[in-house]
């Protein structure tokens, strides 16, 4: 008799009718619910209908292409990242590489308005477009936030999504471009036997640190999340949705029950790939501990508290695809903690 867990099932499940898709214009309660599901079985949804204004995405998307088109030497004066700024196949500082040339900027309008004017001849324009874009994404974050707040029963509604308001908020924005081979910055030196542009990895396999992450992407292929060992699945490209993914922080919170999802982005299309990311984080003092709400006998705590500070300082340590949160586990990891709490199905 061959035996499925609950996951292997799940996986099937998202493999057979792919990622789950919330319109944020249904009822309020099923909306929760869905979130709940998607956060818990995946750490991975889309959301439509979410009330990001058109223009704002277009303004925003359009500012980011104009500066990738730019020479070289004109990026390069965005850069190197000091982790914010312009970057060109680097990421991070411990040697992780990929097909993707970046813009990273902290959400504070100050710091904005400093990075625009290496960014753009019209720094005002470029930091309206972000200011303006971050704002919009920013509500939204919130409104999601909320909403899993009141799911899980949190007495205060605004536990989660106060940390992303907050003024001092470390919450970042990136774009991320894929150009297609041959434009310049891809790889000439793979190995591989496949075509240049089916195996280029932009970038590589790795969870969020932060609390929640918003993506928006142009039309084009590349990002796929894990369901574990070497099975990844596609993400189709939707301009008109978002991406979001609960991070290492909001694992924590959840004391495990909602998953931070590895994903990656692929650089295998001809045509120029554009995301826009937004990573909602916590200020730097703020502490991340399980909610009390999340820590019962039957579920001890699985983190010890630690500051945003803190963790952040240990993720860029690391590598990009390093599992970062177990070095804050109360307890050594065993195997059966990857699945969850439903009996073992017969399939056969
Ligand atoms: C290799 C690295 C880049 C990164 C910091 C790190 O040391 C490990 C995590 C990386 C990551 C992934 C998600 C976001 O894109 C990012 C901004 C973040 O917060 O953590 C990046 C970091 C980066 O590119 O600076
Ligand atoms: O660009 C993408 O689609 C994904 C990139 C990503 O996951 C990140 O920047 O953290
Ligand atoms: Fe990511």
């Amino acid at each position: 008799m061959v035996v499925a867990s609950a996951t292997t099932i799940r996986n099937e499940r998202m493999r057979a009718v792919g990622v789950p898709v919330i319109d944020l214009s249904r009822k309020r309660s099923q909306v929760m619910e869905l979130i709940l599901k998607a956060c818990e079985d995946y750490g991975f949804f889309k959301v439509i209908n979410h009330g990001v204004p058109k223009d704002v995405v277009a303004r925003m998307e359009e500012e980011g292409f104009h500066f990738f088109a730019k020479p070289a030497s004109e990026k390069q004066k965005a850069g190197p990242p000091s982790p914010f700024g312009y970057g060109s196949k680097n990421i991070g500082f411990n040697g992780d590489m990929g097909e993707v040339e970046y813009l990273l900027l902290h959400s504070n309008p100050l710091s904005i308005s400093q990075a625009s004017n290496a960014i753009s001849t019209d720094p005002t324009k470029f930091s309206c477009a972000v200011n303006e874009y971050i704002e919009a994404v920013r509500d939204l974050a919130c409104e999601i936030l909320d909403l899993i707040a009141e799911v899980l029963r949190i007495p205060d509604k605004s536990a989660l999504s106060s940390l992303i308001r907050d003024v001092d908020s470390d919450s970042l924005l990136r774009l991320n471009h894929y150009p297609p081979p041959g434009s310049g910055i891809d790889c000439h030196d793979c190995n591989s036997s496949l075509p240049r542009h089916q195996n280029r990895v932009g970038f590589g396999e790795h969870t969020d640190p932060q609390i929640l992450t918003l993506l928006r992407s142009n039309e084009v292929e590349g990002l796929q999340i894990s369901l574990g060992g070497e099975v990844w699945v596609p993400v189709p490209p939707d301009p008109t949705s978002f991406c979001i993914n609960v991070g290492d922080a909001l694992q924590a919170m959840t004391n495990g029950r909602f998953v931070s999802v590895r994903h990656r982005a692929m650089a295998n299309s001809f045509k120029s790939r554009l995301s826009m990311i937004f990573f909602g984080a916590p200020p730097l003092h703020a502490w991340i501990s399980p909610l009390s709400e999340m820590v019962t006998p039957q579920k001890p705590r699985l983190y010890r508290p630690f500051t945003w500070a803190e963790y952040k300082k240990v993720t860029y340590s690391l590598r990009l695809g390093a599992t970062r949160l177990d070095f804050f586990r109360t307890t050594t990891p065993s195997p059966s903690d990857d699945d969850d709490e439903e009996q073992d199905t017969a399939s056969a």
